[in-house]
């Protein structure tokens, strides 16, 4: 069931999109990807450990929690290349953007509502995502894992991209599927959507609105 909470009827500054298991339903294939790099570096990790402890975190926090120590940029930059042409070599033939996406997208264009992303990820793995669905002009900004000091659950990431498009980020809303990335827009002090694609609307029933996907979706947060 959807459960609708605005918490007041306000115009939208801007709607910051979270990237992977929002504009493309591929966690998945990020999972299998680290549960190969961990079985090959004896690191034990399950499914069901990824999606409480580890999704929508940037590798950096990832690598640093599997190994229980500070890593180096340069250390982490090895690995990270490793599991990342893993996960690319599982996906590229299954990139496809998210149900309504695109015209979500247009929508907001038409709207003259500034889009930006704000990802975890690296940036051969948004290259991957945005060039390969051909959307990079929609966004006015996009801010990806290596560009904040602290990552998800820490807002810095979307503070920044509100900064970067002059917003007030109490007009802001954030569209998320982790439980990280929700706590990054709540201590925003941002309006969050639950995308239900990594979690189940119950498990994401402290953001303001829980949808499968796009269609429709801007009907819904759009002040009337
Ligand atoms: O959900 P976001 O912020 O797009 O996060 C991307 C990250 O999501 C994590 O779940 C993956 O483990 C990372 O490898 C990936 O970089």
């Amino acid at each position: 069931m959807m459960v609708y909470k605005l918490r007041y009827n306000m115009p939208i500054a801007a709607v910051l999109l979270d990237m992977d298991g929002v504009v493309v339903d591929n966690l998945p294939y990020h999972v299998d990807a680290w549960l190969l790099f961990c079985e090959q570096h004896g690191i034990p990790l399950t499914r069901e450990i990824f999606y409480k402890e580890l999704n929508g975190m940037n590798s950096k926090d990832t690598f640093e929690w599997f190994y229980q120590r500070e890593m180096s940029a340069e250390e982490v930059a090895h690995l990270e290349e490793k599991k990342e042409l893993i996960y690319r070599n599982f996906y590229a033939d299954h990139r496809k953007a998210a149900p309504g996406l695109v015209t979500f997208l247009e929508t907001l264009q038409k709207e003259g509502i500034p889009c930006a992303l704000a990802t975890s990820a690296g940036k051969g793995n948004i290259d991957f995502i945005v060039d390969g669905l051909g959307i990079r002009s929609f966004f006015k900004a996009i801010v990806g894992g290596g560009e904040v000091k602290k990552g998800k659950p820490d807002p810095e990431i979307y503070l920044k991209a509100a900064q970067i498009l002059g917003v007030d980020p109490a007009q802001c809303w954030v569209v998320e599927d982790s439980l990280q990335g929700v706590q990054a827009g709540l201590s925003a002090g941002m309006q969050v959507v639950g995308m239900t694609t990594s979690h189940t609307a119950a498990e994401l029933s402290h953001t303001q609105i829980q949808v499968p996907h796009f269609v429709d979706l801007f009907d819904l947060i759009h002040a009337k």
